[in-house]
């Protein structure tokens, strides 16, 4: 473990069940993955004017209103539907009713990238399921350089998670290609979209490409071959914008496609409405302006 700062007790929950379900996958054999490119997808993506928006099959969490128990396939269809560049599929049983086997449905049922959203702690703890994305979670982890090779090595494209800068440098020492920055604070489960505006500029500063005078780019530009990603909080088309004006690659949304509140409200329409929030643009994001 990476961090002295308490943590949320469903977070202590999460993590306990997390080491236990890594005892017994143990002995299973490593996956080998071909992996579906995230960066050629946000780039298709980019190409034909949506937003590239990594949509999350989040049946529940210790922090939504409510459960949806919807087909995660058919959850997946509608959000590629509506434009979503890859799906997040939740694999974490106990918290957010996820299961190894709901992702490998989606999987097959959809052409997009598919990462595997858990609480991978260790090397025996990656080879439940294959994906073409698999979330490395900085804070968790002790020796994040040898779990981002392991996973490299099954062809897993890995998408290492930070809460700030230091963990940021953590994760380009490491050698990731492909950061998320969580809004959302794993200590006290708080969110604030603040985060990953004031850590995406640390990502060229520390890898020397770019500076604050990037001109036309603006502060958020982040360097060649570094896919930053902008994850949780991001409720609604302004939110998109003021992330993607951050330096956002991608955005990584759950509950506001979800809708757990609601319960059946239309995941498409839901996921349509932020991968055109560029579109627009400036006429609906009126909450900082
Ligand atoms: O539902 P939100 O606020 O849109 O967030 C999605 C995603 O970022 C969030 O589910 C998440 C980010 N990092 C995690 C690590 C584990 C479990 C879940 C997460």
């Amino acid at each position: 473990m990476n961090s002295e700062t308490e943590l949320d007790s469903a977070v202590e929950s999460i993590l306990s069940t997390a080491r236990e379900r890594s005892v017994e996958s143990a002995d299973g054999a490593p996956v080998s993955v071909d992996a579906r490119s995230l960066p050629d997808a946000i780039e298709r993506a980019n190409a034909d004017g949506r937003v590239p928006v990594i949509a999350e099959v989040k049946p529940t969490s210790p922090t939504a209103d409510g459960t949806r128990s919807d087909d995660p396939v058919e959850l997946a269809q509608k959000m590629v539907a509506g434009g979503a560049t890859a799906i997040s599929v939740l694999t974490e049983p106990t918290h957010f009713g996820g299961s190894a086997d709901a992702l490998t449905r989606v999987r097959e049922a959809v052409d997009v990238p598919v990462l595997r959203k858990d609480f991978v702690l260790d090397v025996e703890g990656m080879d439940l399921v294959e994906a073409d994305l698999l979330l490395l979670i900085v804070r968790f982890v002790d020796d994040l350089e040898s779990l981002v090779d392991a996973a490299r090595e099954r062809g897993f494209q890995p998408l290492v998670e930070v809460h700030d800068r230091a963990e940021l440098e953590t994760a380009l020492e490491a050698g990731a290609k492909i950061i998320g920055v969580n809004n959302r604070d794993l200590a006290r489960l708080d969110v604030d979209l603040g985060t990953f505006e004031s850590v995406a500029p640390a990502v060229s500063e520390l890898t020397g490409s770019g500076t604050a005078t990037d001109g036309e780019a603006g502060v958020g530009a982040v360097p060649e071959g570094i896919t930053l990603i902008a994850e949780s909080g991001i409720s609604g088309p302004a939110d998109v914008t003021r992330m993607r004006e951050a330096g956002a690659d991608a955005l990584l949304v759950g509950s506001a496609i979800m809708d757990h509140a609601e319960g059946e409200t239309d995941v498409s329409e839901n996921t349509r409405r932020l991968t055109r929030a560029d579109d627009v643009g400036s006429d609906t994001s009126g909450s900082n302006t």
